[in-house]
């Protein structure tokens, strides 16, 4: 049984307390199998160095479309439906399996750089999606994205069956790192009487669901006008609302759907810099957290952030839930971190995102050696409102080291920057 001893850092705990421990990791079953004071925690096999760094869990980005990297600025500074209608639909529709492959390459490239270990992700060509993630060792819940508005009958039945088939058949991939979920595009872009058929089908065979919720009054306004409720009501009748679900954004929220929300289980995943730039509006994230809601972060795609780094997302959280909240004290660090970890793990049903024995060894370590993070008085705050994603030192997902001294193992970064640059280029090209 191999044992690698993470060795000389300081470590968050789950209490969001942070203490000199080291942290002994079970190769093998990908586990954490020891954490407390040096002197207490068995030998290693092998050894990890996190002098003058601070080990933490890795972060969760539970909300992505991660091959959208090869969109990144191609169309900025207009809102939502300009902008999705305009310039990334265009292109996506021209977008191939082996494009999707270095788009989401690149994307984790990135990720294992600042200290993602899993991530949620809704696209197309989700197969190539699960081998990339399979390579690069990361974890991740995957699910193709429905569209049904302006598609035939058939186009539509065509687009909810490849999403209850990739649910089907990738779930437990990549040695169960990959889970699936059934994920129609929102409420709106998809039809009511597919809605019904085919999530019911989800139900009975225990899939989750993954969707964008409430994310602009443009998507708000016409359910409340045709439906005779909020969406989140409209999607509690279709049983779109269980424990197991996710939903990203969740900006325009009256106080009955936080309560409908807290009540059923269903997780809001936070994407503060897309909502920001794509001006969707501000999330009410202390009144979700005060309703005991399960709030995780995310960055959106590449396109509407414009990167996929969780540390500018949480400083980003916490800016604007004080500025929603119009309250300086609200959403404050440790909320902030509790969501990029345990509160995006527990969104995805991965139990990950905190440092204990039993837990799964998806872990970074920042180096805190840099003046823009001395002095040392509060490292959950640095965490939040001072570290960047380019601090991680190492990054570890189920046990193996992805990255180590900066350096990413599984993958060549030059060629998978190099394939991007020029898939990226094409993809537009063509669409033009
Ligand atoms: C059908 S696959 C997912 C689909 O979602 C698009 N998308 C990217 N960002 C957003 C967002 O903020 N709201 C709604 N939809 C978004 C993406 O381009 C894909 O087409
Ligand atoms: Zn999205």
């Amino acid at each position: 049984m191999t044992k690698l001893r993470i060795a000389g850092g300081q470590v968050l705990r789950p209490d969001a307390t942070v203490e000199r421990a080291d942290v002994l990791v079970d190769s093998e079953s990908g586990d954490i199998a020891a954490v407390g004071d040096p002197d207490d925690v068995p030998e290693g096999d092998e050894t990890l160095d996190a002098e003058d760094g601070l080990v933490t869990p890795g972060l969760v980005n539970a909300h992505t479309h991660v091959a959208m990297t090869l969109l990144r600025g191609h169309a900025d500074d207009k809102e939502l439906d300009a902008w999705l209608q305009e310039d990334i639909w265009p292109v996506e529709a021209e977008l191939t399996p082996e494009d999707v492959r270095a788009g989401t390459e690149l994307g984790l490239l990135e990720m294992i750089r600042s200290g993602t270990t899993a991530f949620a992700d809704m696209y197309f060509h989700e197969e190539e999606v699960v081998e990339a993630v399979e390579d690069a060792g990361l974890r991740a819940r995957l699910g193709y994205g429905i569209v049904t508005v302006g598609k035939d009958e058939a186009g539509a039945r065509d687009d909810c069956e490849q999403s209850l088939e990739v649910a089907r058949e990738f779930d437990g991939a990549a040695d169960g790192r990959v889970k699936t979920a059934f994920m129609p595009h929102s409420l709106t872009t998809v039809g009511e009487e597919y809605l019904r058929e085919y999530v019911a089908t989800a139900r009975e065979e225990g899939i989750p669901l993954h969707y964008h919720a409430n994310e602009t009054e443009d998507e708000v306004d016409p359910i409340v006008e045709e439906e005779g409720e909020r969406p989140l009501e409209y999607a509690r009748d279709l049983d779109m609302t269980d424990g197991s679900d996710f939903v990203a954004h969740g900006v325009h929220l009256d106080g009955a759907e936080i309560d409908l929300l807290a009540e059923t289980g269903t997780s809001v995943i936070h994407c503060p810099a897309s909502n920001m730039k794509l001006a969707s509006g501000m999330a009410p994230v202390q009144k979700l957290l005060d309703a005991g809601v399960t709030v995780g972060l995310g960055t959106d795609g590449a396109a509407s952030n414009n990167d996929l780094d969780v540390f500018d997302e949480m400083r980003d959280a916490a800016m604007l839930g004080k500025l929603a909240a119009d309250d300086a004290s609200a959403v404050p660090a440790e909320s902030v971190v509790r969501m990029a970890t345990e509160g995006s793990a527990s969104a995805l049903g991965f139990d990950s995102g905190r440092i204990e024995e039993g837990a799964n060894a998806d872990l970074a370590v920042v180096d805190l050696d840099a003046a823009h993070l001395t002095p040392h008085h509060d490292l959950v705050s640095h965490l939040v409102y001072a570290a960047r994603g380019s601090d991680v030192r190492h990054t570890l997902c189920d046990g193996a080291v992805l990255m180590r001294d900066r350096e990413v193992l599984p993958l060549d970064a030059a060629a998978v920057r190099e394939q991007a640059e020029e898939r990226a280029a094409a993809a537009v090209e063509r669409a033009e």
